[in-house]
């Protein structure tokens, strides 16, 4: 039943019996599954064309989920069982349609909610889409943590080449033999990075902060498994302290390859401040053996040596520092040596070459 709303007399008012859900995504059509087991039929309301649109249009080719499957399903329906333990985002796309198809889920699609107010008066929620106000007495957003993309300002005075965001970024077949520089390394990032060693380009990740990077999986198990079992029976410091015992024998030491860790814990950060640990899937192999390269500066913010000593003095370009090693003149001896055996190998090349030239019977 539809009638004006006040004010607007363009807009056309329903009151709905169940609830509104905002988004399809794996969390608008799971809590909408529940509500059907439940016998509650909601309204959903999703601005894409598509369930799981995150996922079907937003996220590049080779993505898998990076936490086993049983870590991934949403409830009443798992994954198939012939699914892998770590599907890709064809087999989680082809499962949302699936979930949402047997809970008979039907988004209304190409319906972007603009607001949504309480209105005591009437007892609910009005909720605006162009052209109608639907009222529920309740409303349950799921509209995602990643929908806006942020993107850093870039001046076109300095680069003039493409710019993309990860949103938009399919395959490194579309930069094969191109330099790209990746800005940020979160889980997007190293993966992205990762793709483009794999076609063929060379990226560049930009690391304004720290970041932890855990492997994977460690003696056969997830890392984030290993990770909830151990925290039902240890403090989390503990949890923590073990994940990165691990991860430093397994990865090395990150802090050398130009990705500082931050000082707490990867899943107390994660659970403080929702930053996800990057789960490694080769991009720190690629890292360690140069084919991703760093964004070349040599120092913090702060003015001191960004990579921790003993390593802090090579840059790029022919760059070093010395005396940044917050060790003293023990740190400038061992500064000094290194600078001065990578600079003179490079002299006696170049020098070698030269005479080479010089003595050529060209
Ligand atoms: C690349 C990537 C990989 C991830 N991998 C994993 C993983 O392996 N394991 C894991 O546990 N988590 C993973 N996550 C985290 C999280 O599980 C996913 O982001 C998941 O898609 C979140 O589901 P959601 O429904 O909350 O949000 P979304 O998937 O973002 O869905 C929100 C929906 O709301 C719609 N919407 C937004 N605003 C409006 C509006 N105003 N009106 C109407 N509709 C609107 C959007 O179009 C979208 O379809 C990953 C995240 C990303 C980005
Ligand atoms: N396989 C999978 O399952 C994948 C899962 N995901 C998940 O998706 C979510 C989003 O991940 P992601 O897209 O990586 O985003 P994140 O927010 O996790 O990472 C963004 C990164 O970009 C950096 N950054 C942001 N702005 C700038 C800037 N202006 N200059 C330099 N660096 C900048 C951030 O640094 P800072 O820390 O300083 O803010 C951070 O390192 C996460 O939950 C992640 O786990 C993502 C990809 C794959
Ligand atoms: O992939 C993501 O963004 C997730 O939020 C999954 C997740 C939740 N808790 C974690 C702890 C460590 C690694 C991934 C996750």
């Amino acid at each position: 039943m539809g009638y004006s709303a006040e004010g607007d007399p363009e807009l056309r008012r329903t009151w709905v019996s169940g609830p509104i859900v905002v988004g399809a995504g794996p969390s608008g059509v799971a809590v909408a599954a529940c509500l059907a087991d439940a016998g509650v039929s909601a309204t959903v309301l999703e601005k894409s064309d598509s369930v799981a649109s995150l996922w079907q249009h937003r996220t590049y080719d080779c993505l898998k989920l990076h936490l086993p499957k049983k870590f991934c399903e949403l409830p009443l329906m798992g994954f198939p069982n012939e699914f892998p333990k770590y599907p890709s985002k064809e087999q989680f796309v082809a499962y949302m349609e699936a979930y949402a198809a047997f809970f008979a889920i039907h988004p209304r699609f190409g319906t972007e909610v603009l607001n949504a107010e309480f209105d005591s008066a009437v007892g609910g929620w009005r909720v605006r889409t162009r052209g109608e106000e639907l009222v529920s007495r309740w409303l349950v957003v799921a509209t995602g943590e990643n929908v806006e993309p942020v993107m850093p300002e870039t001046s076109t005075a300095v680069f003039d080449g493409r710019v993309i965001h990860t949103r938009d970024y399919k395959s490194g077949a579309d930069f094969e033999g191109q330099k790209v520089l990746v800005v940020g390394c979160g889980n997007s990032g190293m993966e992205i990075s990762l793709d483009l060693c794999r076609h063929n380009a060379t990226p560049y990740m930009v690391v304004r902060n720290t970041v932890h990077v855990l492997p994977r999986e460690m003696f056969g198990l997830s890392t984030f498994g290993v990770a909830m079992f151990l925290q039902r029976w240890l403090p989390l410091r503990v949890v923590d302290r073990f994940l990165l015992a691990v991860a430093r024998q397994t990865l090395g030491d990150t802090d050398r390859l130009g990705l500082p860790r931050p000082k707490t814990g990867p899943i107390e950060l994660k659970n403080v401040t929702g930053k996800t640990p990057v789960l490694d899937v080769g991009a720190l192999a690629e890292i360690k053996s140069g084919n991703i390269k760093g964004g070349g500066c040599l120092f913090t913010k702060e003015g001191m040596a960004k990579a921790p000593f003993p390593d802090g003095w090579k840059g790029e370009n022919g760059l070093y520092c010395v005396g940044f090693t917050k060790r003293g003149l023990l740190g400038t001896s061992s500064d000094a040596l290194s600078i001065a055996r990578d600079i003179s190998l490079q002299w006696k090349e170049i020098r070698r070459s030269h005479n080479l030239y010089r003595n050529s019977p060209l």
